[in-house]
């Protein structure tokens, strides 16, 4: 489907520069490339990845996208997350809080677990309206399984980067293993006030993002700032972040940057928003503690570290359950419901 004609992003708003990283060039293994992957993970957790070869799917799922959301919310309804920290699943407009006041969201979004859309028609975790069921094979798996290469590779130059033996994150992220991952598609409605917060500040919960925007609203909070900045987006640049479980392997080398969505910028504000976003996210098993003993970069900066902070003693699993469990709008019993939803974040923010 051509793609609608959007206004571009504005000039006039504070956007932060991020790096381009070749995907080409750090599957040919570029020294250079992969110094600089490692930079910007290292420095803001955030990059832009060109030629990452996933635009078909990438396209096709933002059609998909638009059809999923045109469902009748009664249908949707039937396949919420539930309240329990389920992450898979219909997350309906105001679901979660996005500030310890209460405040709600203003966006829908439906997660397709990786592990239900490789064993499909196998039910693996939970069901999916039919509209979802019939493009499973044909639509989802294809976008998973591009953006499990991609962000595997990713990782896995990280983790020598790390000064970690071979594979020892690769292992972490086993695909045998139930997992956290999935994809996400994002709706944002038109036309809200723009200083909406559509999606509040968070840190993500897993290991690498793998995020497609057409339209703005995505804002960084620099390390040191008090400024958020917008990420603009560039046709055929995927946006890639680090998530809490590499921030917490690495004992705080890799950042998992604070972000948020606003109503997109300028003129684009009058049209609905889409996203699509892949979540890499460790093996369900995986314990959340820093690699001291694999690495002895990780266990240096454990030195200096709040120690405490990346000895976790939680499985992947546990930690991604607590976060979605106290950001639901339904458990909140008062703010401080809204902080046992933390991930890493350090600081709270409004
Ligand atoms: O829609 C976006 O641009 C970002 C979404 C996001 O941060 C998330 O789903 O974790
Ligand atoms: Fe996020």
């Amino acid at each position: 489907m051509p793609l609608p004609t959007i206004p571009p992003f504005p000039d006039n708003v504070p956007t932060h520069p991020l790096r381009i990283i070749d995907y080409q060039l750090i599957k040919a293994k570029d020294e250079m490339e992969m110094e600089s992957l490692w930079e910007a993970a290292k420095s803001l957790g955030f990059w832009y990845l060109k030629n990452h070869g996933a635009d078909d799917e990438v396209d096709t799922m933002f059609d998909f996208s638009a059809e999923v959301m045109a469902l009748p919310l009664e249908e949707k309804m039937e396949f919420t997350q539930g309240d329990g920290g389920n992450s898979f699943g219909y997350k309906y407009i105001g679901g979660n809080t996005i500030e310890a006041s209460g405040l709600r969201d203003s966006n829908e979004f439906f997660n397709i677990s990786k592990d239900d859309a490789f064993s499909y028609p196998i039910v693996t975790h939970r069901t999916y309206p039919a509209l979802i069921n019939n493009n499973m094979e044909t639509v989802v798996a294809p976008f998973i399984r591009k953006s499990l290469e991609v962000t595997r590779d990713l990782v896995n130059v990280l983790n020598d980067k790390l000064c970690l033996p071979f594979n020892e994150l690769g292992k972490r992220h086993n695909l045998n293993e139930l997992s956290g991952n999935e994809a996400r598609l994002i709706r944002i409605p038109p036309n809200l006030s723009l200083d909406r917060k559509a999606l509040g500040h968070h840190t993500d919960f897993g290991s690498i993002s793998f995020l497609h925007n057409r339209l703005g609203g995505l804002q960084v909070l620099p390390p040191g700032s008090d400024r958020w900045q917008y990420i603009r987006p560039i046709p055929g640049h995927a946006i890639c972040n680090v998530g809490d479980a590499l921030h917490i392997l690495s004992g705080g080398i890799l950042r998992s940057n604070i972000h948020r969505v606003l109503a997109p910028p300028g003129a684009q504000s009058h049209y609905e928003r889409s996203s699509v976003v892949f979540f890499l996210r460790p093996g369900n098993s995986v314990i959340l503690n820093a690699l001291t003993e694999q690495s002895p970069m990780i266990k240096k900066a454990m030195y200096s570290a709040d120690s405490e902070k990346f000895m976790t003693n939680t499985t992947a699993e546990v930690w991604q359950a607590r976060r979605f469990k106290y950001r639901r709008a339904v458990n909140q019993k008062g703010p401080e419901t809204w902080y046992n939803g933390q991930g890493t974040e350090g600081r709270d923010y409004t």
